[in-house]
């Protein structure tokens, strides 16, 4: 049983890509950590301020979001961060070589029941002379060097990948590191479930609608054949399951807030989501584009996400 230290020294990723994994991987085990006192330490509920985005902070946002940046800040290696909880990037040394995006925690809603949540990061290469600025993270997904995410559940575990395939790891606690459990992940071209939030159903196009009508028409409808819904109301609980035993994931477009037309954010949850699904053989398109070709216009910047099984994906855009 390897653990991800030995995995990354004996692997050829920059020494300086290793150190950025593992503050990251790190940080997210101490996040594990905090996660785990629950409300015995006052740390659920409300933070009371939203952040850019005009979502209510939840005070375990705040805390995993303020863990993480302090450790990337403080190493070397890093340019700059974006996350979710911060309205701007945060730069750190100029001479730096790495971009992080993350979520800190994804699937906020699911704190204060204590269910599913998870830490989402991507990684980028990118040096400079000056400062970093926002628009040094507007880059194509295409050019992460590094993706992936640490779920908070029964146990915790860190699925990442660095454009050689996609390996799981379980935290083992009496230690405290990560230990590969699943050196390659490999989703199947088919699926048998969808995780899709109904409730939205009326705001969706019309051709989502009918795709999604196709799906719960089951075995008598033109599919022939009957799916299992599924919805953690995290994308990282709802993207393991499916790197975990298959199925499509999807968070269309919709009408319901013109000014958000799609509800996950392309840098820190679509980008790196859509990376770890092609690396183990999926898709992940938006309704239009391939998502890791996406040109992104700003930090924060949303997109309608539809990822996972490969033919699964295809009949979806087909509609
Ligand atoms: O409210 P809904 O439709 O269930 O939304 C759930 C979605 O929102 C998210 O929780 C958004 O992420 P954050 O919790 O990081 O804001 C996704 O993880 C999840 O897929
Ligand atoms: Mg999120
Ligand atoms: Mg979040």
């Amino acid at each position: 049983m390897q653990s991800l230290s030995n995995v990354l020294a004996s692997s050829s990723l920059p020494t300086s890509l290793q150190n950025v994994l593992t503050t990251t991987t790190q940080t997210c085990i101490d996040i594990s950590s905090t996660l785990k006192k629950g409300s015995l330490a006052g740390i659920l509920g409300m933070a009371g301020n939203e952040n850019v985005q005009g979502e209510e902070q939840k005070k375990l946002d705040v805390i995993s979001n303020d863990m993480l940046k302090d450790a990337l800040l403080a190493l070397p290696e890093v340019r700059a961060i974006a996350s979710e909880e911060e309205d701007d990037i945060v730069p750190a040394h100029t001479d730096g070589e790495y971009l992080i995006a993350f979520d800190p925690l994804d699937g906020s809603s699911n704190i204060d029941i204590n269910s599913m949540v998870g830490t989402i990061f991507s990684i980028y290469s990118k040096k400079g002379d000056k400062p970093a600025t926002e628009a040094d993270f507007l880059i194509s997904g295409n050019q992460q060097v590094a993706a992936g995410y640490v779920l908070y559940g029964p146990s915790t575990m860190l699925v990442f990948s660095t454009g050689n395939g996609v390996a799981m790891y379980t935290l083992d606690v009496d230690k405290s590191e990560f230990i590969l459990t699943q050196a390659s992940v490999t989703l199947a071209k088919e699926a048998q479930e969808f995780a899709l939030n109904m409730s939205n159903q009326r705001f969706w196009s019309d051709n989502m609608q009918n795709y999604a009508r196709d799906l719960i028409a089951g075995k008598e409808g033109p599919r022939q054949k009957n799916f299992n819904m599924r919805w953690v109301a995290a994308m990282v609980g709802d993207v393991h399951r499916i790197l975990c035993r298959g199925g499509i994931f999807i968070y269309p477009w919709d009408k319901k807030d013109p000014t958000k037309p799609g509800k996950l954010r392309l840098m820190y949850e679509a980008n790196p989501m859509a990376m770890l699904i092609e690396q183990s053989g999926g898709k992940a398109y938006t309704h239009t584009h391939r998502i890791l070709d996406i040109q992104p216009t700003g930090i924060h910047q949303r997109v309608a996400v539809i990822l996972g099984a490969a033919n699964e994906v295809d009949k979806c855009l087909s509609y």
